[in-house]
């Protein structure tokens, strides 16, 4: 028996680190397991290594907009290694010493359940009162006839690659898609991607996907809507995707950005009393209770698959089991493509809302022409933004915004949607001119 703790935590991404940490300040005896790196998916292949890498391009371009600085360049090599360091050389060494040095227990092996708490790993058991899943998710690749034969990439591949691929073709027009994509063009990859529907980013209203292509073309970006690759085969040294369409694409690379799949496998969830819905996800009530003794957190559970969601769940569950239980609210949470201009979006979209029965009203608005902030932050100004307004209550249910900066001042909207701040207080409120959030007053003069 590897020994009797309070709490056992599963999974040391985002979700598993902010509970831990929790629960660690407060006195508890915790077991941590970790079949990976201390720090998950975000830290070493995702949010962490992308947002590093689309920085240079990013700040390329706005030099290149603003009037004066010119263009500054770009180097890979430079940002590659920033991205490394960044992404800790793939060691977890100074999190694990960190943990260890703060009393917890670290595993660094795949954990089980055999029973309420009661877990395997590396040949071990240990016992605990109460146990946290957070395994997060990998990326689901589609049963595509000849995928082993082409060099197919996911994000783990893309965003620890030493050096750029030749070209490539992205398969997927989400998140992942659209940022990897903004990424290779940005460093002036020859890019195709591919995307099943009508426009990108399909959760989000129809104009921030039409935004979102308008400005990946501007890029160079080879879309191809509605297109879906039947087969796949080597040729030459490239691969190549055949389409449904009669059409071929071609790169030295493809990557996949075709969503990701929780990891429950072989976790003995249904041994200790947990559920799965439809699509593999943990089911949870408010407090991310799974079972009695048993909470799940971040990817694994389908809620919101983001870091800031996954953090927010291991302070619920910490909270619950340090006896502080208070319900998750999931409204007000934004939303963010970094792309160039950065995609933001919070709360609901007007069809969503309008499923909901509510009655609405939006509002667009064209920010060149209504602010002076985008005037004075570039030459050629871009930027719109977004408004979805409770009719009955007078107050904003969605926003979004596709804008230089539009991840900093969602969290406007984000505040108002939480918070529920009538329309009428939100009017009367000041923001800095000239800034991107003068934006809202523009907006509500409109609704
Ligand atoms: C390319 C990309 C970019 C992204 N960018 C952003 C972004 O900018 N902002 C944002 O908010 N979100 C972003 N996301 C989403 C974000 O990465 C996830 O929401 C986040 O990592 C979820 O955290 P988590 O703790 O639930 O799981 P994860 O980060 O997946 O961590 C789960 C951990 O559990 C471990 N594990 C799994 N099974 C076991 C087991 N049986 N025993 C022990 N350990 C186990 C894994 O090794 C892993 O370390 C991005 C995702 C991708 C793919
Ligand atoms: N900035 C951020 O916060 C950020 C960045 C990246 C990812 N994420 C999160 O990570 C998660 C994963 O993102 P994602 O973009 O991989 O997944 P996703 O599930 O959001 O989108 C997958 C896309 O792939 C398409 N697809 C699936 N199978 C396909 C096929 N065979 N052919 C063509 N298209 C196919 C789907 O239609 C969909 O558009 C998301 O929940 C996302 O929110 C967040």
């Amino acid at each position: 028996m590897g020994g009797a703790f309070d709490v056992a935590v599963i999974g040391m991404g985002p979700g598993g680190e902010v509970a831990a940490d929790r629960l660690i300040n407060a006195g508890l005896r915790v077991v941590l397991f970790e079949s990976g790196l201390i720090g998950g998916e975000c830290a070493y292949w995702a949010c962490i290594p992308s947002k590093t890498v689309l920085r240079g391009p990013e700040v390329r371009g706005e030099a290149n907009r603003a009037a004066g600085p010119g263009d500054t360049g770009l180097d890979w090599e430079q940002a590659r290694d920033h991205r490394d360091f960044m992404a800790r050389h793939l060691d977890d060494g100074n999190q694990v010493a960190g943990y260890a040095g703060r009393g917890a227990i670290v595993v660094k092996e795949s954990a089980r359940l055999l029973g309420p708490g009661v877990i395997e790993a590396g040949g071990s058991r240990y016992g605990a009162g109460q146990v946290i899943i957070a395994t997060g998710t990998e990326a689901l690749l589609p049963a595509l006839e000849g995928i082993g034969d082409i060099t197919a990439w996911t994000n783990r591949e893309t965003y620890t690659t030493p050096v750029l691929p030749a070209s490539a073709i992205i398969v997927g027009g989400s998140a992942v898609g659209v940022e990897t994509a903004v990424f290779l063009a940005g460093f002036g990859i020859p890019v195709t991607l591919l995307h099943r529907g009508p426009t990108l980013l399909g959760r989000e209203e129809p104009r921030v996907g039409e935004l979102a292509g308008e400005h990946l073309r501007a890029a160079g970006v080879d879309l191809r809507f509605s297109a879906s690759a039947v087969r796949a085969r080597k040729e030459g040294g490239e691969s190549v995707l055949e389409l449904d369409d009669g059409t071929q694409a071609r790169a030295a690379v493809v990557i996949f950005a075709t969503g990701r799949t929780a990891r429950t496998r072989g976790l003995g969830l249904e041994e200790a009393g947990a559920r799965l819905d439809g699509r593999g996800n943990i089911v949870v009530d408010g407090q991310c209770r799974a079972a009695q003794g048993l909470y799940a957190i971040g990817d694994v559970t389908g809620t919101l698959s983001f870091t800031h969601v996954a953090k927010y769940q291991g302070r619920i569950a910490a909270d619950a089991i340090l006896g502080r239980e208070h319900a998750a609210n999931y409204e007000g949470i934004p939303r963010v493509v970094f792309a160039d201009p950065e995609i933001a979006a919070v709360g609901l979209t007007r069809a969503q809302a309008e499923a909901a029965g509510l009655l609405v009203s939006e509002v667009v608005v064209d920010l060149a022409a209504a602010i002076a902030r985008p005037w004075t932050y570039e030459r050629n100004p871009r930027g719109e933004m977004g408004l979805l307004l409770d009719e009955e209550n007078q107050v904003l249910i969605g926003a979004w915004a596709v804008s230089p900066l539009a991840g900093e001042w969602i969290h406007f909207a984000a505040l108002a949607i939480r918070a529920r701040i009538p329309l009428e207080v939100l009017r009367d409120s000041v923001p800095q001119f000239p800034s991107y959030t003068e934006g809202y007053l523009a907006a509500f003069a409109k609704l």
